[in-house]
């Protein structure tokens, strides 16, 4: 491939002229090159870890990349860092509040027919070192590995909790929502697969990429046996300088193989009392909790979110922040939001913690990139986890006044079936 040739030759020539700064800890190299390179391809020939990867779903934009400079696990500190070096980090946040940003040695962003690249030296740590992994990443950089269909036998072992242990979740939301005590509470279950050999990570999101459309694909691999993928229709927030992008999607119908029953579940989902206030629940925590750090906001009417399985409710929302307002305020405020999380925040989260028999980490937190001028996360829902011959898909629904137990368990198991529709072989 001949970008990736074009990609080593500059590296290789980086690698040759560099000396370590003394005053600098890192030293960023940027280029930019024509052609196209199959992202998920490449990646999936890569053995440097931590791997990252996000197909955007409004734009032709993917990024991915490999290992890491350096990792930040305090917002503010990402933050800072990024404001002094000018650089971007990938990474993001936990459903329960865990950072973890890092600064990649390798940076891959495709975009239609031009990829740049940002390369990070450590100018901290002993030379040899740096230079030995450089080398190493430089041996496989120009490979790619075809991706293929799923070969495994896959079989569905359990779920965290069975239908009317979860639907007794439910009963339990809807009593505290009797006494005043929570508003909303978002619940979910995971369910567990086993394989007969390791399931390629790259392999399982390349097959949700083409048949999830509109969605955020994103994937976190911590090492060779852990990796969280998925593709989520739904936007944390996008920022352009000081101007913010957000929404509200929750509220669900199905959708099946029926176009007329699907149109008509459409009409009725706009016109839905209490999916209605599921979504309008989300749209007034996000800009409640916007609202010190913003100069105005504007909500959007109720639109259609349609995707392969469910449809949902979805209200965009736009809001001017203030001067000098990054992505540390924006994240603290905004995440976990009510779409995942509940009304009230706080009593929602520790409920969730105290019922669900399972942890989330990763399910439900939010994935992106963040640069000075520039930001884009994903909130983590319609995501598994692979780790070896084990994969563990989660779903969740909002509970509020007016759920049905049995309509919210039929709920979280056609969202899980985005991901679990795809296990099969082609
Ligand atoms: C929490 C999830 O979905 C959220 C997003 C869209 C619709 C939702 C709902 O209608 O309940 C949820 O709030 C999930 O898919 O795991
Ligand atoms: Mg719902």
């Amino acid at each position: 491939m001949d970008t990736l040739q074009q990609i080593k030759r500059d590296l290789i020539s980086i690698i040759k002229c560099h000396r370590p700064s003394r005053k600098e800890k890192i030293s960023i190299f940027r280029f930019q090159v024509t052609g196209y390179l199959e992202l998920l391809s490449w990646l999936k020939a890569q053995d440097l870890y931590p791997q990252f990867y996000l197909n955007f779903r409004d734009n032709d934009k993917k990024l991915a990349s490999i290992g890491t400079v350096l990792s930040f696990s305090a917002l503010n500190e990402a933050q800072q860092f990024i404001l002094s070096n000018k650089v971007s980090l990938v990474g993001g946040m936990k459903f329960n509040n865990n950072v973890m940003f890092f600064l990649p040695r390798l940076l891959l962003e495709q975009t239609k027919d031009s990829l740049c690249i940002q390369f990070v030296i450590n100018n901290e740590i002993n030379w040899l070192d740096e230079k030995k992994e450089i080398l190493e990443l430089l041996d496989s950089l120009t490979l790619t590995k075809p991706i293929q269909d799923i070969k495994q036998t896959i079989q569905l072992q359990t779920k965290k909790a069975s239908q009317q242990e979860w639907e007794s979740w439910v009963e339990d939301v809807l009593r505290e929502i009797k006494k005043g005590i929570l508003t909303k509470v978002v619940l979910s279950n995971e369910t567990n697969f086993v394989t007969d050999s390791p399931l390629d990570d790259k392999d399982f999101l390349a097959k949700s990429e083409k048949y999830n459309k509109d969605c955020y694909h994103f994937l976190l691999a911590e090492n060779k046996h852990c990796t969280f993928l998925g593709s989520s229709p739904e936007r944390l927030y996008q920022r352009n300088g000081q101007s913010l992008v957000t929404e509200a999607v929750a509220g669900t119908a199905v959708i099946t193989d029926n176009e007329k029953q699907n149109k008509q579940q459409a009409t009725w989902l706009l016109n839905d009392e209490k999916n209605g206030y599921e979504n309008w629940l989300v749209v007034k925590d996000i800009k409640q909790n916007l609202f010190p750090h913003i100069e105005e906001i504007n909500i959007q009417d109720k639109e259609i979110k349609r995707l392969r399985q469910v449809q949902h409710l979805k209200r965009r929302i736009t809001a001017r922040l203030k001067c000098g307002y990054l992505d540390q305020i924006c994240l603290e405020s905004i995440h976990p939001t009510a779409a995942v999380a509940g009304v009230p925040k706080k009593e929602s989260k520790s409920f969730i913690q105290q019922v669900e028999t399972f942890s989330r980490e990763w399910y439900a937190g939010t994935l992106g990139i963040m640069a000075e001028d520039y930001a884009e996360f994903t909130v983590t829902i319609r995501s598994a986890f692979i780790e070896d011959n084990n994969i563990r898909i989660l779903a969740g629904a909002g509970i509020v006044e007016g759920s049905v137990p049995l309509l919210e368990w039929e709920e979280i198991e056609r969202k899980a079936l985005g991901l679990i529709s795809l296990l099969h072989k082609e």
